[in-house]
């Protein structure tokens, strides 16, 4: 059993991944062989967060991941603890396992009751798992708001029930309104056999709280991976015979009227990124050819770059006047980084959609979050939400470029290669300006010479955890995040 950190790499596999890797692991096992690992995988890590526990309530659900939690009972039983279970479901239509393991609980005296236990140390959600059809409702709906809503740490076994394995949407939303969140108590998972995708983007940090593996000793075999975690970036070892020029160059175009910040915020960004020049061409030609605070960045007129040259974020603050300069900008650029506006403009204009598939080849990195996706998908932001995998994953294939999802969950994808979800970050990301930042720290990377996979990755890993180290007691802003 392993803790699962922003530093774990490991691969992600889907419903349909998990149900063949379990059926090759049985087919090599005794019969009720992993539903026994998989309870005592949970009675362990329930004794280790609730070690004095005096009533564990387990909500056992009709189908093995019930099972799952019958067997835990049963383990914990054996070991002195006293768990209670509540179920739902017909005994005559329990899954063999699951039969087997309500057996084992019954035989070890463990007490069934038909309500939840008023006062309990630690709940452990054995509803559903992989096998969640629906939304839940009637008890199972009142059962899972009552332990997320009371004080006990939740431990939910292989997925918060209603979690769906694939895209981390919750069908029953049991989670308390953002502004109660620090009323949450402790909430933990145990993925089994696999890690699941859904565990790691849309609902899924939020439902699951702290993560926690077991293989249950079996092997994935050569089942393909649905998504990867990447684990932490190995940092750029700069050699001494090196130059400015061994580290690239990044211009920034953006910064309209008003929006100067934007493209100001990029370009600090690609300069703490490690790039070797940073140039800065604003759409606003008011502006002074100077930034005060960041004197090493170098104004440019946007048709005075030699875009050939150079790695171009474009979009950072680009407004409406943007647009324009796309042509030039998608069919000259070394590489490319398109953010905001730019991909707002390219959402509404198909020849410049078609200009942008034609650089396939060229490396070429779309930074949308969830509302300009929608918007270069030509559907809403709910429908990209509740597949966040495949949204980028089609944004990828259609544009022939490397896609990054921003959110909860960030997804890197490109085309015909398994997507990463990154799995740093944190809500104080939820500010003005950190998407800018990270299009800059995309830059500086894909300038450093990284293909565009690796780039994104290594900068959206990194801008996540920038965050997570930053003090809790200080807001996070995304001046400061340029600079970190
Ligand atoms: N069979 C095995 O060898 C193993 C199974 N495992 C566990 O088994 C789980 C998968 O088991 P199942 O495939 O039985 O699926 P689940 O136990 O997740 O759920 C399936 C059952 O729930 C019902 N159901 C689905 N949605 C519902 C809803 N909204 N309200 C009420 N009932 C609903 C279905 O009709 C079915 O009876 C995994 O998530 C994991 O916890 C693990 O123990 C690993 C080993
Ligand atoms: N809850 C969160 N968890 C992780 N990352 C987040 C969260 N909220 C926002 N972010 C990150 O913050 C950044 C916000 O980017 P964006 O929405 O483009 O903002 P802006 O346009 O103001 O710069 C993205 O990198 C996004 O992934
Ligand atoms: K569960």
């Amino acid at each position: 059993m392993q803790r699962i950190t922003a530093a774990t790499a490991a691969p992600l596999f889907g419903t349909d991944a998990s149900r063949r890797i379990e059926q090759a692991a049985a087919a090599t096992l005794p019969p009720h062989a992993l539903m026994q690992r998989a309870g005592l995988a949970v009675a362990r890590l329930a004794m280790a967060v609730a070690p004095n526990a005096r009533t564990i309530w387990i909500a056992c659900g009709p189908g093995n991941n019930g099972g799952d939690g019958l067997e835990a009972a049963a383990q914990l039983q054996g070991r002195g603890f006293a768990p209670v279970v509540t179920r739902i479901g017909d005994d005559t239509r329990l899954p063999p396992d699951a039969r087997a393991s309500l057996q084992r609980a019954r035989d070890a005296g463990v007490r069934f009751a038909d309500a939840p236990p008023a006062h309990a140390d630690l709940v452990l959600d054995a509803l559903l798992g992989l096998g969640a059809a629906r939304a839940p409702g009637g008890l199972m709906a009142d059962w899972l708001r009552r332990m997320h809503a009371g004080p006990a740490p939740v431990l939910s076994i292989d997925l918060p029930s209603g979690l769906n394995a694939d895209t981390g949407a919750l069908s029953l939303n049991f989670l308390a309104p953002a502004a109660h969140r620090t009323q949450d108590a402790r909430r933990l998972c145990l993925s089994l056999l696999t890690l699941k995708p859904g565990l790691f983007t849309g609902q899924g940090r939020d439902a699951a709280g702290e993560l926690w593996f077991d293989d249950l000793a079996a092997s994935p075999g050569d089942v393909p991976l649905t998504a990867r975690l990447p684990g932490a970036p190995v940092p750029m070892n700069r050699r001494h015979a090196t130059h400015k020029g061994s580290y690239g160059d990044v211009a920034v175009v953006g910064g309209a009227p008003g929006m100067a910040g934007a493209a100001l915020l990029a370009a600090t960004a690609a300069l703490h990124g490690g790039a070797g020049r940073v140039y800065l061409a604003p759409l606003d030609a008011a502006l002074p050819a100077l930034a005060p605070t960041q004197p090493e960045l170098m104004f440019r007129r946007p048709a005075a770059l030699p875009l050939e040259d150079l790695t171009v974020v474009c979009g950072c603050g680009g407004g409406e006047a943007i647009r324009d300069l796309l042509p030039q900008v998608l069919g000259g650029s070394r590489a490319l980084v398109l953010d905001a506006d730019a991909l707002n403009a390219v959402a509404a204009d198909e020849a410049l959609q078609r200009q942008l598939a034609g650089r396939a080849g060229r490396p070429t990195v779309l930074t949308p979050h969830p509302l300009e996706a929608a918007r270069l998908l030509g559907t809403g932001t709910a429908e990209v939400q509740a597949d966040r995998l495949r949204a980028a994953t089609e944004l990828a294939q259609r544009f022939g470029a490397t896609v990054v999802l921003k959110g909860s969950g960030t997804i890197v994808a490109a085309p015909n290669q398994t997507p990463w979800i990154n799995p740093t970050g944190n809500a104080r990301l939820a500010t003005a300006g950190t998407g800018d930042v990270l299009a800059g720290m995309i830059g500086a990377a894909l300038a450093a010479g990284h293909e565009p996979m690796t780039a994104a990755w290594q900068a959206v890993w990194t801008h996540g955890e920038r965050a997570e180290r930053w003090p809790a007691h200080r807001p996070l802003t995304a001046g400061a995040l340029a600079r970190c």
